[in-house]
C-alpha cells in the first residue's frame, strides 16, 4: 500500500523544470532514498511533498487523501514530519527544553515526560538533557532534531540529507537509529548523497535526473544500473 503517491507532478522555476511529470510512490513501511546529481530536483520534490512548494500541475495523495492543496501545517497534522538539512534546534536552550517545545502542543504531563525519556534514549542523549543544544557535537545536534521530528510518532518522516557533515561513525549510528524507527512503524523518505549510507538503510531507491525519475529499484539494482553511474560522472564535479 502506498502511503504517498504523486501523479503527473510538475514544477517550473522560470525556465528550469525541477519536476517533470513525476509519478512517485512511497510504500507504507519502507525506507526510500532519493538520490541524483546536484540540481536533479531532489530538494524540490521533497518540498512539493511537504507542501513548501505548490505544483504547477499534478496531484499528491497522502494516506489515500488528496493533499495537493493542503498547507504544510495541515499535512504535518495528518502525520508527515520533516527534518531539514540546516539544524532547526534552539541552540541557546537545553536539550530538554528543545524537546518540550516540539511536543508540548500534542503531549502533556506524564505522556510528555514519557516521550521525552523515550526520545532521549533512542537518540543517545540520555544524561545530556540539561546541556545547551548549541554545545552538542554536530552529530548529536542532528540526532536531537531527528528526535524532535519523531516524538509525536509521524507516519511519514521526511529527511533532507540527514548525515550531512557527520563522521563515518555518526553516519553509521544514524542509520541504526533510522532502522529502529522504521521497525517501530515509521515510513521514511531520505534525500541522501552518501551511497554507503543508502546501502545501509534503503529498501528502495529513486534516482532523479533533470527533474525526472531516471531509475528506481533496490539498492543492488541501482548500483549495478549502468546509466546511473553515467549521470553521476557526467554531472558537476563537486560530488
Ligand atoms: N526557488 C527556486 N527558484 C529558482 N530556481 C530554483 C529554486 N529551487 C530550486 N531551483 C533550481 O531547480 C533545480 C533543482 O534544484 P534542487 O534543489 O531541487 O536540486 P537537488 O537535486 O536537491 O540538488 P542538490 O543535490 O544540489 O541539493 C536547480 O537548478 C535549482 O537551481
Amino acid at each position: 500500500m502506498m502511503i504517498l503517491q504523486t501523479s503527473g507532478l510538475c514544477k517550473r522555476f522560470g525556465g528550469v523544470h525541477v519536476a517533470r511529470n513525476i509519478d512517485f510512490g512511497i510504500e507504507k513501511g519502507e525506507i526510500h532514498c532519493l538520490i541524483g546529481p546536484n540540481g536533479a530536483g531532489k530538494s524540490s520534490l521533497f518540498r512539493l511533498i511537504l507542501g513548501a512548494h505548490a505544483p504547477d500541475a499534478g496531484t499528491i495523495r497522502f494516506k489515500g487523501e488528496d493533499v495537493t492543496r493542503t498547507p504544510s501545517f495541515a499535512r504535518i497534522r495528518k502525520g508527515m514530519s520533516v527534518k531539514f538539512q540546516v539544524p532547526g534546534i534552539f541552540k541557546d536552550l537545553s536539550v530538554r527544553q528543545n524537546l518540550v517545545i516540539s511536543f508540548q502542543h500534542h503531549l502533556h504531563g506524564h505522556d510528555l515526560e514519557a516521550t521525552i525519556r523515550r526520545v532521549l534514549g533512542f537518540t543517545g542523549l540520555t544524561g545530556l538533557e540539561d546541556q545547551l543544544a548549541g554545545t552538542l557535537s554536530h552529530g548529536r545536534q542532528q540526532w536531537l532534531e531527528i528526535g524532535m521530528a519523531v516524538g509525536v510518532e509521524p507516519s511519514l518522516l521526511l529527511l533532507d540529507e540527514p548525515t550531512a557533515g557527520m563522521s563515518p561513525e555518526e553516519t553509521r549510528q544514524t542509520g541504526e537509529m533510522l532502522r529502529e524507527l522504521n521497525a517501530q512503524g515509521v515510513t521514511i523518505l531520505a534525500v541522501e548523497h552518501d551511497m554507503s549510507f543508502v546501502q545501509q538503510i534503503a529498501d528502495r531507491v529513486t534516482v532523479l535526473h533533470f527533474g525526472e525519475i531516471f531509475a528506481q529499484g533496490s539498492v543492488a539494482e541501482i548500483i549495478s544500473h549502468p546509466g546511473v553511474a553515467e549521470i553521476y560522472l557526467g554531472a558537476s564535479d563537486d560530488e
